[in-house]
């Protein structure tokens, strides 16, 4: 719940209810910085390095002892006061989900695509957030759940859904719905933007379906244990629902005049990208390699993030091309999504010059600009499109064999009516009965 919590106003809220216009609306990314909390065996302290103060959506490190040891006072870190639209620090899942990604949700049942992504060090609790436990559902189940809650409570529209599931391992996708194809490739269109090819889709009709899907492709991800997290995912995943919808019957989705509009469906995409954690060296080889690409990749979105938003200078050169994360991010941060950013950082004075980096990642993503556009699309290409066309040419079908069958009975019937005037004639003409 969100109790005591002042509701969000960035231009995200105050532009609901256009839900059919397709000029853009100007956005900053959305961001939000989660603490974990203190697991003081695991953790091997009892202290906190930071202090939260959810009023003022802002973060500093705390003023103790442990800190002041290990940071002389003139650090200007330690003075340094983090503002973001969202700071928690013992907060549930659900309270993150229902501030930073429920309007979201609901904005892209609306027609617009969004991107919500978790960043931050190893074992500083991405993974919990974006798809929690049995007892604490993440962002990932309760958005597939406000998903459907949207349909069922939609009347006039239809609606079709497909999930794929991916990951980027050591800079290649693999397919965690059919992990034989294990090097997918990323293409470019005009409307959708930059998008995997190949990747398996499953269209699904239910909650539990998607999770069932979900946890099929869960095994088959690339999960070591790291020295701070037993589980630690050791590659991106994105998790993506597209979603097609059009008014219900045989009414165009928009008044317009051309042909094509009224067959117009809107396509909306949902990314819910679960990045792996940096780490410093590890011990063995393998892992050494996989932390080279994890880092590497998180070096280049930072990159992309410090070139986007350098002051006073248009972006020039943005070097999406640099890593696979940032290529398949490149429409999200481009502006054509919508975006929401879920920073972790660990709550330990160990850790504090990784969560510093994290907080300024935050901060510099804080200053994107996005120009989300809605639009309808009349595309041949989308599913339900697709399956009206299918259907459409099926009645032909069933129409023509119904008058075929029709033509035939009728062709039937006049032979039968010629045979029985043939059989009338030939038959011996009525006899009197004779007593
Ligand atoms: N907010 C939280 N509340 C309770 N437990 C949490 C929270 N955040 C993280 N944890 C726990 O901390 C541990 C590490 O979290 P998690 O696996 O989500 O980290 P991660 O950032 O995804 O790590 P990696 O990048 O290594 O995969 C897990 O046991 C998780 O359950």
């Amino acid at each position: 719940m969100t109790v005591g919590l002042p509701p969000i106003t960035t231009q995200h809220n105050r532009s609901r209810g256009g839900s059919n216009s397709s000029s853009p609306t100007y956005d900053n990314v959305l961001v939000g910085v989660r603490c974990r909390p203190l697991f003081p065996e695991s953790d091997k302290t009892h202290e906190l390095a930071w202090q939260l103060n959810p009023l003022q959506q802002s973060i500093q490190l705390a003023n103790n002892n442990s800190n002041s040891r290990r940071y002389p006072t003139s650090h200007v870190n330690l003075q340094t006061e983090y503002h973001y639209d969202r700071v928690y620090y013992e907060s549930s899942n659900e309270q993150v989900y229902q501030d930073m990604v429920l309007p979201l949700i609901q904005q892209t049942m609306d027609g617009y695509n969004a991107t919500v992504f978790t960043y931050g060090q190893t074992a500083s609790g991405k993974t919990h957030t974006m798809m929690g436990t049995d007892l604490e559902p993440g962002i990932i189940p309760q958005a597939v759940n406000e998903v459907f809650n949207c349909i069922k409570q939609s009347k006039n529209n239809e609606f079709l859904l497909r999930v794929s599931y991916l990951e980027i391992y050591n800079e290649t996708i693999r397919d965690l719905l059919a992990p034989e194809n294990d090097n997918l490739k990323i293409y470019e269109d005009p409307h959708r933007g930059t998008y995997v090819g190949q990747a398996t889709e499953k269209v699904v009709t239910n909650p539990h379906e998607v999770m069932d899907t979900i946890l099929c492709g869960e095994t088959n991800r690339h999960i070591s244990t790291t020295d701070y997290n037993l589980h630690s995912s050791r590659s991106h995943t994105l998790f993506q629902m597209v979603i097609e919808s059009r008014q219900s019957g045989n009414t165009p989705l928009y008044k317009s005049h051309s042909p094509r509009a009224k067959a117009s469906v809107k396509i909306s995409q949902l990314n819910l990208i679960d990045l792996a954690g940096s780490e410093k060296a590890a011990s063995n080889q393998d892992r050494r390699k996989e932390g080279a690409y994890i880092n590497k990749s998180l070096l280049t979105l930072g990159t992309v993030i410090a070139k986007l938003t350098e002051p006073g200078k248009s972006a020039g050169h943005v070097p999406y091309r640099d890593s696979k994360l940032t290529r398949l991010l490149q429409s999200s941060l481009s502006g054509s999504a919508r975006v929401v950013v879920i920073c972790t950082i660990s709550p330990t004075i160990f850790t504090v010059d990784e969560s510093i980096n994290t907080l300024k990642f935050a901060s510099r993503v804080k200053k994107i600009v996005l120009r989300a556009k809605n639009e309808p699309i009349a595309d041949d290409k989308t599913l339900l499109q697709q399956y009206k066309s299918e259907i459409d040419e099926l009645k032909k079908k069933l129409q023509v064999a119904n008058d075929g069958r029709a033509q035939e009975q009728q062709n039937n019937e006049t032979m039968l009516s010629h045979e029985r005037q043939q059989v009338t004639h030939t038959m011996a003409p009525p006899q009197p009965i004779s007593t």
